[in-house]
């Protein structure tokens, strides 16, 4: 196996020496000053980079220096450099880090010490590079769809084995999982892809209202009623129709959406006549169905009938290494969007991320690390950026508004909870109207 590749920036010809002595089982590249270290690091890419501060044409100062860890952490983002300050400069050393060095070192040199440390970030070059190359190798084959996770490679695999067929599919997990991304990855790799996906959100439209959006009108069916309209089924004519939160939907709709995916004909509302339609369709809810059954809820056959193929799809925190590969994504996504200079995560804040339990799962961390780009000031963003603590818990706050919104929170969780997230029941015990109920679930991201 050939030697690591360690770069040594470094102005001064005696340290230079030292050096090279000192790190032998390496195989050093030299660089005096900023252009010569980026020629190197662009032609050998070096692991590590022990780089002085003080470099020419300042080497008194650390601005030469400051702008050249800059320079190698843009180009190269996940090589470790260990930067060497001058005795006593601590304010250099943590704007180092912050700029995204791995490490600081000050001088004089004690050269058992450094070879410590550089032996360290050599180790944990390795095992990133070891972690990318196997989440590259475990990306889930679906466009749009990340996971490195047993589960989601699982979940993939199914997929693409349903997404040919026209069997009515169920997909089952927590707010946020996925179950839309997933729907459009099915109508995707079907052969109804060039066809329309409509979603409709089963919770989010009043009951009342429900029935003329999913099967339309007819003019004069009801006060307001001026012309004919299609419903959401007949849009989906050709292609996929996805009913999001298929639980909520009133026992009264669901003999009616029975009837339709039985015979795959409806009459509109206040209509006669029976229009046929050719529609795939896929379902999702993160409710215990079968529990909704036992309650009264919702109908068995209706139930036998789109449960044909169930997809489970696991929260957040059960998958492994999904955290973090999907906060990379979106780190590098927001940065883009946001022009920003952000390029990764402190090793505190990672290990935060793949600690803390993700309620909300994908949708929140996505939510967190935008906000987290937007708010960090150095290229990394920290723990605090996140506004996660090591436990995984919220970290505490006296702001009357967080200190509320959590107790609202609490109280919206436990209630569905306790009504088996039936929403109207649920607003009962709340003493709430069902719209209030759904503004605090859309806040608090529980449903979208
Ligand atoms: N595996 C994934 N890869 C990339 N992005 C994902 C993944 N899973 C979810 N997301 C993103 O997370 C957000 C929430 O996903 P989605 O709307 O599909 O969840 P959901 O389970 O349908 O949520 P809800 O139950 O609230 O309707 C979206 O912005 C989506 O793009």
């Amino acid at each position: 196996m050939s030697a690591e590749k360690l770069l040594i920036v470094e102005d001064d010809p005696g340290l230079q020496r030292q050096l090279r002595w000192c790190f032998d089982r390496y195989e050093i590249l030299v660089a005096e000053d900023r252009p010569s270290a980026m020629a190197q690091l662009r032609r050998h890419e070096p692991a590590v980079v022990l780089q002085d501060l003080g470099l020419p044409p300042d080497p008194d100062g650390v601005s030469e220096g400051l702008a050249t860890l800059n320079d190698i952490i843009d180009a190269a983002p996940h090589t470790k450099v260990i930067v060497v300050t001058g005795n006593g400069d601590a304010t250099s050393a943590v704007r180092s880090v912050s700029l995204g060095a791995y490490d600081f070192y000050e001088k004089p040199v004690d050269t058992d010490t450094l070879n410590l440390i550089v032996a360290r970030a050599f180790h944990l070059a390795d095992l990133e590079r070891q972690n990318r190359a196997l989440m590259l190798a475990r990306q889930t084959p679906l466009a749009g769809v990340l996971g490195a996770s047993e589960s989601m490679a699982r979940i993939a695999r199914t997929v693409e084995k349903v997404a040919r067929t026209r069997a009515t599919v169920l997909l089952q997990g927590e707010t946020g999982t996925g179950k839309e991304v997933l729907a459009r990855a099915i109508h995707r790799l079907s052969d109804r892809a060039s066809e329309s996906f409509v979603a409709i959100n089963c919770a989010a439209i009043p009951e009342n209202l429900l029935e003329s959006e999913l099967f339309g009108y007819e003019r004069g069916a009801f006060t307001g009623a001026q012309n004919q309209t299609r419903g959401k089924i007949e849009m989906a004519e050709g292609g996929t129709l996805f009913l999001d939160e298929i639980g909520d939907m009133p026992v009264s709709l669901q003999s009616k959406l029975l009837r339709f995916l039985q015979e795959r004909v409806l009459e509109r509302v206040g209509g006669r006549r029976e229009i046929p339609v050719d529609t795939r369709v896929v379902c999702a809810t993160h409710q215990n169905l079968p529990g909704q059954i036992d309650s009264g809820n919702f109908r068995q056959d209706l139930y036998y009938r789109i449960s044909e193929i169930v997809i489970d799809i696991p929260p957040l925190r059960a998958r492994e290494s999904d955290p973090l590969l999907l906060a990379r994504h979106f780190l590098a996504a927001a940065a883009q969007q946001h022009g920003s200079a952000v390029r990764g995560l402190t090793d505190d804040a990672a290990e935060a991320v793949s600690a803390y339990e993700w309620p909300g799962n994908v949708r929140e961390l996505e939510h967190r690390i935008n906000r987290a780009v937007i708010m960090a000031e150095g290229k990394l963003i920290t723990l605090e950026d996140l506004g996660l603590d090591h436990s995984g818990g919220e970290r505490p706050s006296f702001s009357l508004r967080e200190v509320r919104d959590r107790a609202e929170e609490r109280a919206v969780r436990e209630a569905l909870a306790r009504a088996t997230d039936n929403v109207s029941k649920a607003a009962d015990l709340l003493g709430v109207s069902r719209p209030t109920l759904y503004d605090l679930m859309r806040k608090f991201d529980l449903k979208c």
